[in-house]
């Protein structure tokens, strides 16, 4: 899900790739900008002052969504995709050390490196190099690619360093106020060890005045980053669990709606704290770098205004930019950051201490007359946009509430894997039997490969969306090993606490090169790589219907759970990028619009890994093969006939491969689809593509 719309930074127009201090070209470019309307200028500040990037970004996804109109009205033509597509150019990345890769392990291992054909040209994206054919799937990334540009400069001096300078700074005395907020965003959605919940319940116990919980809801911003329904019903059903818990420490949670996300800053400071007499505001730091901008936003009018803005990091066990290598210098190679990270929390066990819960409020704020009847605040069943008609079946599927996450994580860690579990049940039905030797987490070594069982912990949802910590995950862990985190391949476990690290992994990832979440290639040598533009082929793979049985079994699951296993997101997503050839963007953007643990780091890097563009990849000329793939993760082929119901009476191999098992009569018999691609040609075809970035076989 890349998240900058149309954010084309106009001092790009200047620029060099090698990118320089914004401030440097602030003046010349106001007056430069290719869209010069005088409400862009007023994104501007005075004459030699930084743009507001926070204001332009509003204006560009205004001219966005205009363009998208006039655009959907004639379909989308080749313009439409072109206008977006960025001209980039050779940018040199940040690779330190080396070291096999956990997720590289079982390709298979074809075809030559070639460093020759790494073209340093870059800018690809589905659709443009002129082709005059219509194509709508160019067009559903369009305006989220920044300029190779853009993401230099971005990367240059990363968001988060800048929230960072500005919190040192810090802020003058405030006035005391009536109140203390905390604004709870969609990751932090717990009460127990929330930093800034904490930290906000301290300020008002020290002040002797009242902690009042804040969401803000912006359907606006849930449709711009990609959520799914799913996740969105998942938020509102913790919202209203939230809200319970709340009311037990007589802390209220007010709820605020805005669609248009880019007033969000401005609405708080100027109308939410003033009507609620606060001062003091806090809240955990989000890593994307929309959210980093939109929080430096915050934190400026704040200052502005005589409120204090704390933003606290929370999210992630160590947090970005202390896992260094020896020449303190940040790592995008996961293995040596991994014993970096490893080693980093032998030596400061504090990374693992956890917040104590906030004090409750006194009771008198029932009755008081400002604060009462905040205690009202409704949270709606569903959002516009974001209805969920399943919602009453995914409760089941994904309970919320921290009490049932924890009780997930139990599950893993005590109980048997079960066969069926793969089905759409709950994690928590009952009939697990109880065992340390046998448990799931005891067997994950092998276990995690294979998708007919509940061999994984299925802890991403709480995860993603802080309704449990990665604190209290690994504490828990420590607890099962007598106090010691084990991390290693050695052990269960020990690759399990790997697997948490990947989360830490792709967020330092993408704090340290914003680049990743700017629609941007890690390695912008590959951002050139010709994708095909075919809508039905995307249909086909997003509907499970490409002739491919684990694939189709695997979307299916996705479409009905929002939700898949680790394996078979990876041979998904390596099918739609190296086997169709499809724009790795479009695949993320669907995963996203999907799945209910939907995570803007973690996609993007299982995307990235899989494209082979990312820090840390999977060699472009390793490629999954979709057959050996379905039989190593799905032996039985129970997977495949729970989710794929017209294969559901076949046996043996054919389960996996039925075109090519079966007689072509009876396969015509079961109305289930030919394969789209023919898995050769298209292995082929990819790494033609990628040792020739820019290039198609035809010579085009
Ligand atoms: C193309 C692709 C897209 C993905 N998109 C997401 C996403 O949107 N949200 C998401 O949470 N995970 C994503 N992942 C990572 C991984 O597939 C899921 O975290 C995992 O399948 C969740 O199941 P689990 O909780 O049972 O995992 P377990 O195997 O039990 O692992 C425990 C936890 O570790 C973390 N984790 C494990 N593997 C990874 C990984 N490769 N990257 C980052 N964190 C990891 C997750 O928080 C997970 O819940 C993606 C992977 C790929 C290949």
């Amino acid at each position: 899900m890349p998240q900058l719309t149309l954010f084309s930074d106009p001092n790009s127009k200047s620029l060099a790739l090698s990118p320089k201090k914004p401030s440097s070209h602030t003046k010349a470019n106001i007056h430069t900008s290719p869209i010069g309307s005088s409400s862009r200028k007023a994104a501007y500040t005075k004459k030699g002052e930084e743009p507001n990037l926070w204001e332009l970004h509003h204006i560009q996804e205004d001219m966005a969504a205009i363009s998208k109109k006039r655009h959907s009205k004639d379909d989308v033509d080749e313009s439409a995709a072109s206008a977006s597509a960025s001209t980039s150019k050779k940018r040199k990345t940040d690779s330190s050390g080396v070291g096999e890769t956990d997720q590289g392990k079982d390709e298979e291992m074809k075809g030559q490196p070639d460093e020759k054909g790494q073209s340093p040209q870059g800018g690809g994206v589905a659709g443009e190099q002129g082709n005059k054919v219509k194509h709508k799937n160019a067009y559903e990334i369009k305006g989220k690619i920044a300029t190779a540009e853009d993401a230099a400069r971005a990367d240059e001096d990363p968001p988060l360093n800048q929230l960072e300078r500005l919190i040192e700074k810090g802020q003058k005395q405030v006035e005391k106020g009536d109140c203390v907020v905390y604004w709870m965003r969609m990751e932090d959605m717990r009460i127990e060890d929330n930093t800034a919940l904490y930290k906000a319940s301290e300020k008002a116990v020290e002040l002797g005045i009242p902690l009042i919980a804040l969401f803000v809801l912006s359907p606006g911003d849930y449709k711009i980053h990609d959520r799914s329904n799913k996740k969105i019903d998942f938020t509102l059903r913790n919202l209203r669990c939230l809200k319970t818990k709340l009311h037990e420490l007589n802390i209220p949670l007010h709820i605020v709606s805005y669609d248009r996300r880019l007033q969000i800053p401005r609405r708080i400071i100027k109308e939410v704290l003033p009507s609620l007499g606060s001062n003091h505001f806090f809240a955990n730091i989000e890593y994307e770098v929309d959210e980093l901008r939109r929080d430096i936003a915050t934190v400026n009018l704040g200052r502005d205004n005589g409120i204090d803005v704390q933003c606290l990091h929370d999210r992630l066990i160590v947090p970005p930019g202390k896992v260094l290598s020896q020449k303190g210098k940040p790592i995008s190679v996961f293995s040596p950051w991994q014993r970096a990270w490893a080693k980093l929390l032998d030596q400061q066990p504090k990374y693992f201490d956890m917040s104590p819960t906030p004090k409750s409020n006194d009771q008198s704020i029932k009755s008081d007359e400002k604060f009462s009847t905040l205690f009202d605040d409704k949270i709606p069943d569903s959002l516009e946009g974001f209805e969920c008609p399943e919602s009453d079946k995914l409760k089941e599927l994904w309970p919320e509430g921290t009490d049932r996450a924890k009780e997930v994580l139990n599950r893993f860690f005590h109980t048997k894997p079960r066969k069926d579990q793969f089905h759409f049940v709950s994690p928590l039905t009952p009939g697990a039997e109880e065992s340390e030797k046998e448990s799931r987490i005891a067997q994950y070594q092998t276990g995690r490969n294979l998708v007919d069982g509940d061999n994984s912990s299925k802890i991403s949802p709480y995860l993603a969306s802080g309704v449990i910590s990665g604190r209290m995950v690994l504490n828990e862990a420590k607890k099962m090993k007598k106090g010691k985190l084990e991390s290693g391949r050695d052990t269960g476990m020990g690759m399990w606490v790997q697997e948490v690290s990947w989360r830490d992994f792709y967020n330092h990832v993408m704090a340290t090169w914003p680049r990743v979440s700017m629609g941007r290639p890690f390695l912008e040598k590959f951002a050139d790589v010709q994708w095909e533009t075919n809508e039905d082929h995307l249909q086909a793979w997003k509907d499970g219907k490409t002739g491919f049985p684990i694939i189709d079994a695997a979307m299916r699951a996705c479409k009905a759970r929002g939700w898949m296993e680790n394996r078979v997101r990876m041979v998904a997503a390596s099918f739609l990028v190296k086997g169709l050839m499809l724009d790795w963007r479009l695949g993320e953007k669907y995963f996203m619009e999907s799945f209910v643990d939907g995570d803007l780091a973690a996609n993007n890097g299982g995307w990235q890994w899989t494209a082979s563009t990312g820090t840390d990849p999977q060699p472009f000329f390793r490629i999954f093969n979709t057959l050996t793939q379905s039989e190593k993760c799905d032996p039985t082929g129970a997977y495949i006939r729970y989710w794929v119901p017209e294969l559901k009476n076949l046996k043996g191999k054919a389960i996996h491969d039925p075109y090519h098992q079966m007689p072509r009569t009876e396969f015509k018999k079961l109305g289930y689809p030919e394969p789209i691609i023919d898995h050769k040609t298209s292995r082929e075809r990819a790494l033609f593509r990628y040792k020739n970035v820019g290039e198609k076989e035809n010579g085009s």
